[in-house]
């Protein structure tokens, strides 16, 4: 497999009026492989949208070294950008046009044969809809819209940012059934989202950041199971009993009403059988405690390092914040549908 995304040692810092640097991503690494629905996934604010706008030449790194389809960005990003659609900037679209007509716009400037046009939007499932006005669109056939838009030239790399933010559960289950469809026809999507449970359903592999920092990468089964605690929840007919013997049997073990929950290593399923077993108590039911996403996800981000400034004070003076002004420390439990900070901001 080939890297059409390779980033390395990623630093970005934002001058803002407020509070002086403030390093929204540092010495960030990711590897997106040719062929992959990548997700990239971190809280509000740990340095997504930076990483992705650092890509598309939209903001000028600091220090790091970035390649798109092979070629460094963004200095000769202008050679691949024929094979790249991104959507990073929601784009806004006029609402007296059809979706037909502002994607024929668009074919037209971007040099693209509009007999294009009736493919992505038969490819975004906009094609009954095409001749309706965008402003009777829905928010979710509006992302589809932007989707459409960014496959007319028939992309190898989709990069979508957030593609499912403020959709309901119908227009992020059709977001997802795109993103697998564009998959499954070979296209490589980088998906950024602050949603686990969309990373997980549609992600082959993910990239995890925290306060502009990479905690996790790699295939999403290996990622969580390098966070296997390799727990087993066993029921048994007496559960007292059985703690007691499991314990004699150099098991730790927390009993609880109704069952008992063992930690340990692989082999135990074997040795808590033959332990309750040998002693006439049988086990009803012997489960493996899988973790998920979430869960791996808020440990790898719930860190409470103090936040990294450029001049090493805090952003907001508490000492609470993270890279991410708003306040979506995990740890505080708000962190899945936070707002955006942006009227807060100041480009460099
Ligand atoms: N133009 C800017 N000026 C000042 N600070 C900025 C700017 N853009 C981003 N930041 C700050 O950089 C940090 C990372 O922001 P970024 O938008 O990259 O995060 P994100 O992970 O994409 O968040 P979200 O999930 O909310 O989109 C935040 O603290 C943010 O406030």
């Amino acid at each position: 497999m080939s890297a059409v995304i390779e980033i390395t040692g990623l630093r970005k810092t934002f001058r803002t009026l407020r509070h002086g640097g403030r390093v929204a991503v540092d010495d960030f690494d990711m590897v997106v492989e040719a062929g992959q629905v990548h997700g990239f996934l971190g809280p509000n604010g740990s340095g997504k949208t930076t990483t992705l706008r650092a890509l598309l030449g939209l903001v000028n790194a600091d220090a790091g070294e970035l390649r798109v389809l092979g070629e460094p960005a963004p200095e000769q990003l202008a050679r691949v950008a024929g094979r790249v659609g991104a959507i990073v900037e929601s784009p806004q679209f006029f609402g007296n046009f059809t979706g037909q007509r502002t994607l024929r716009l668009l074919a037209v400037a971007g040099g693209v044969p509009t007999s294009r046009v009736d493919e992505v939007l038969e490819q975004v499932g906009l094609h009954d809809r095409g001749q309706d006005r965008v402003k009777g669109y829905s928010l979710g056939m509006r992302q589809r819209l932007a989707v459409a838009s960014a496959l007319l030239k028939n992309p190898e790399l989709l990069i979508l940012d957030e593609p499912a933010n403020g959709l309901d559960p119908a227009g992020i289950r059709e977001m997802r059934d795109l993103m697998r469809t564009l998959a499954e026809s070979g296209v490589t999507v980088l998906v950024s989202s602050h949603i686990l449970g969309e990373i997980q359903l549609i992600c082959d592999h993910v990239t995890i950041i925290s306060r502009g920092r990479r905690v996790a990468a790699g295939r999403v089964d290996d990622v969580l199971a390098g966070h296997d605690q390799h727990e087993w929840q066993v029921r048994v007919g007496d559960p007292g009993r059985g703690a007691e013997l499991l314990r004699a049997a150099g098991l730790t073990v927390t009993a609880h009403p109704d069952d008992l929950l063992v930690v340990g290593g692989t082999r135990e399923p074997e040795l808590i059988s033959s332990t309750l077993g040998g002693q006439e108590l049988w086990v009803r039911e012997l489960t493996p405690i899988r973790p998920d996403l979430e869960s791996v996800f808020l440990e790898l981000t719930a860190a409470p390092a103090p936040p990294r400034q450029a001049d090493g004070t805090t952003p907001d003076g508490t000492g609470t914040g993270g890279a991410d002004p708003g306040g979506t420390d995990p740890g505080g439990g708000r962190l899945i549908e936070l707002d955006r900070n942006d009227g807060r901001r100041v480009d460099a």
